[in-house]
């Protein structure tokens, strides 16, 4: 998904809150938005969320599941906790059964099992929190973004955030996460976006000088397994695409490059070839051979 040149104000004549601002997050990654208070932090997550429609510019390729949870749940609505996910699972275009699962697989998870016949207003900050992050999950979302998620919420919970965050990843969804406590230390691989002044910066990580692109080639069905396993060591998933597709334009190895990671010319980043005989793409990322194959991404 991509901001392109986008403009946000609230009012006609009210001040920018974001300017041109150009951001992409892929499959498989997860951006830290991060800044001051009142920089526009939560207007750029609903701009990505589709919450919020641009006042200039375009949001292009959002997946078709999103998954938007607001720092503040709006607990206001004359609904019990069931009756409402019930809701938000036939909203997000679930088929009876597979709701009813949803809504108590995330009923459960989350503890909310006591309080299922509660109505919302009734329910204390931290619980409301819950219901809000549940419905945000119901359907395997594309793109899940979340506004401060520990906001309220007990340390059992808390905890989860980071567990059901590695979930979306690995099944090559994508999150974008807001934090002002610091919770996203947790989130090892996580890209950070900083918003000041209106503008939108992406902070180049630390010895990102160091790091080569790999690109593997997996079986479809063994795609979210080798992802979850390439990030608990501690990798840096870039990018899952189907083999069908071919590559982007921004891949490395084509005419555009990420500047981030892509190896200088002439550098002396090893040649990662395969084996004779081997079905599987494994390429030079300086020279982009094997281009034709890669499923997957993989920096360090
Ligand atoms: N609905 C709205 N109408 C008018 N102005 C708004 C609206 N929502 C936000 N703003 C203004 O836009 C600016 C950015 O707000 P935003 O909530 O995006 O910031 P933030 O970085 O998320 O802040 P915080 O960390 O306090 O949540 C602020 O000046 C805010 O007052």
């Amino acid at each position: 998904m991509r901001l392109e040149g986008v403009w946000l104000r609230y009012h006609r004549r009210g001040p920018w809150v974001l300017r041109q601002t150009d951001v992409a997050i892929g499959p498989g990654e997860v951006a830290v938005v991060l800044g001051r208070n009142g920089v526009g932090k939560s207007t750029l997550l609903q701009l990505a969320a589709g919450v919020l429609r641009p006042t200039r510019g375009r949001v292009v390729d959002r997946p078709p599941a999103v998954g938007w949870v607001p720092e503040r749940f709006p607990a206001d609505q004359p609904f019990t906790v069931r009756a409402y996910l019930a809701a938000m699972a036939r909203v997000a275009g679930l088929p009876g059964a597979e709701a009813d699962r949803a809504v108590r697989h995330w009923i459960d998870r989350l503890g909310l099992a006591r309080f299922h016949a509660v109505r919302l207003p009734q329910l204390s900050k931290g619980t409301a929190q819950k219901v809000g992050l549940a419905q945000a999950l119901l359907r395997p979302p594309g793109l899940l973004v979340l506004d401060e998620p520990w906001e309220g919420l007990d340390a059992a919970t808390r905890d989860l955030v980071p567990e059901v965050i590695g979930e979306v990843l690995a099944e090559g969804g994508a999150v974008l996460v807001s934090d002002h406590r610091g919770e996203t230390v947790r989130l090892p691989g996580a890209r950070h976006w900083s918003v000041a002044d209106g503008t939108v910066t992406e902070a180049t990580p630390s010895g990102a000088a160091a790091t080569v692109v790999v690109e593997l080639s997996v079986p479809a069905a063994a795609a979210a397994a080798a992802v979850a396993r390439l990030r608990a060591d501690g990798h840096h998933v870039l990018r899952i695409r189907d083999h069908a597709a071919g590559p982007p334009a921004t891949r490395p190895g084509s005419d555009s490059p990420s500047p981030a990671t892509r190896p200088e010319p002439g550098s002396t980043s090893p040649a990662i070839r395969p084996e004779p005989g081997s079905p599987s793409a494994a390429v030079d990322p300086a020279s982009g051979a094997g281009r034709s194959g890669p499923a997957s991404e993989v920096a360090r």
